[in-house]
């Protein structure tokens, strides 16, 4: 089975784009990290003027929970979720581990940092090198055990961080699976069609971090994007992200509601849904005053599965093709890739 790690390889990142600064040094934003943007506002409450406030908060044990999901997925393609069973405590917990290893000394992080044909560890986001600007983020990737990273940063304290961030993915990866079938249950599809990703999916846990910014106007945390894989999973205790509402044009902020996580649809599940359900377009801004944590559990199918519309949908709107290949199109391609493998139907 070809892991995601191992599509990665053959698209490899430079180390210019790998290296973040050293934030905690910065007293202004290096013309690097200067972008050009004009509507880059972060609402602290909910703006009663506008009609479609934000995406729905949904609880995962209402009665009618496949309904209000499944709306979710085709207006938006994101929601954030109650009741999803996974302790307050936990998420607490990781997130502190993950401020625990962004406020080491730059020196410390670099000893972890990715490799330019590596998957985790420490570094800038991938989609950095898709830009002329660099982002005001910093993040560190895990995918299973973090022991051989922990073990340099903490050579005799990382049990914690490495407990923590495996048994996060465990929840994770079981939530994401209880999700995906509920969302198959709207589709009328059957788990039949999904059954490699359930016994082989993988997973990838990304802490981020947005350090405080002396002009948070001038920059931006992660620019606007879509994720690649099945659903994300986000955890988010102070505001930043914003998600794109196609309808009304605009950007509309995801306050963070206690103990909820996001969820937001990535491309595949875009394509297995033949376009019914969409990925939804978000960025996350920074702040003046707060080092922001979030971290982002991406489930993702094995690198060698095809990727294509359930069957149930007898005119596909995209082609089938392998997972791989699809990222090899993400690369070169950025959001444009969904257009390019969408099939053209003139009748
Ligand atoms: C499992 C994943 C999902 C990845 C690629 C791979 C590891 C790192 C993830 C992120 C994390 C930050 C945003 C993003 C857009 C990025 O640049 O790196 C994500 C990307 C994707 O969704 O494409
Ligand atoms: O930090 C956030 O709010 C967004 C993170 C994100 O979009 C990602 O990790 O893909
Ligand atoms: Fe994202």
């Amino acid at each position: 089975m070809a892991t995601l790690s191992d599509a990665y390889k053959v698209i490899p990142m430079t180390l210019k784009h790998i290296i973040p600064p050293d934030f905690e040094s910065l007293k202004r934003v290096p013309d690097s990290h200067v972008w050009p943007q004009t509507d880059v506002d972060l609402p602290l409450q909910d703006d009663d003027e506008k009609p479609e406030r934000s995406i729905p908060v949904i609880d995962l044990m209402a009665p009618n929970a496949v309904e209000l999901i499944g709306h979710a997925c085709e207006d938006w393609g994101a929601f954030q979720l109650t009741n999803h069973g996974i302790s307050t405590n936990l998420i607490d917990e990781v997130e502190s581990q993950a401020r625990r290893l962004f406020v080491l000394p730059t020196i410390e992080k670099l000893k972890v940092l990715r490799s330019t044909d590596g998957m985790t560890g420490y570094g800038a986001s991938r989609m950095a090198q898709s830009f002329p600007k660099l982002l005001w983020h910093e993040g560190f990737t895990i995918m299973g055990s973090p022991l051989h990273h922990a073990q340099q940063l903490w050579p005799h304290d990382h049990q914690v961080f490495c407990d923590l961030m495996e048994n996060y993915q465990k929840k994770m990866k079981e939530l994401a699976h209880q999700l995906l079938l509920v969302m198959l249950k709207w589709l009328q599809v059957s788990e039949e069609d999904l059954k490699w990703t359930f016994s082989m999916a993988q997973g990838s846990l990304q802490l981020n971090s947005y350090p405080a910014c002396p002009n948070p106007k001038s920059t931006i945390g992660l620019a606007p994007h879509t994720d690649t894989m099945l659903v994300t999973i986000l955890h988010q205790s102070d505001p930043g992200l914003q998600i794109f509402n196609g309808k009304s044009r605009s950007w509309v902020t995801v306050l963070p509601v206690a103990g909820a996580l996001v969820v937001n649809l990535g491309n595949l599940l875009q394509i297995f849904s033949n376009g019914k359900f969409q990925s939804a377009m978000h960025r996350a801004l920074v702040n003046q005053y707060r080092h922001r944590i979030s971290m982002a559990y991406f489930y993702v199918p094995p690198a060698d599965s095809m990727v294509g519309p359930f069957a149930r949908f007898e005119r596909p709107v995209y082609r089938t093709l392998v997972l791989k290949e699809y990222l090899q199109i993400r690369h070169e391609h950025r959001e444009d890739s969904l257009s390019v493998i969408r099939i053209d139907d003139e009748d």
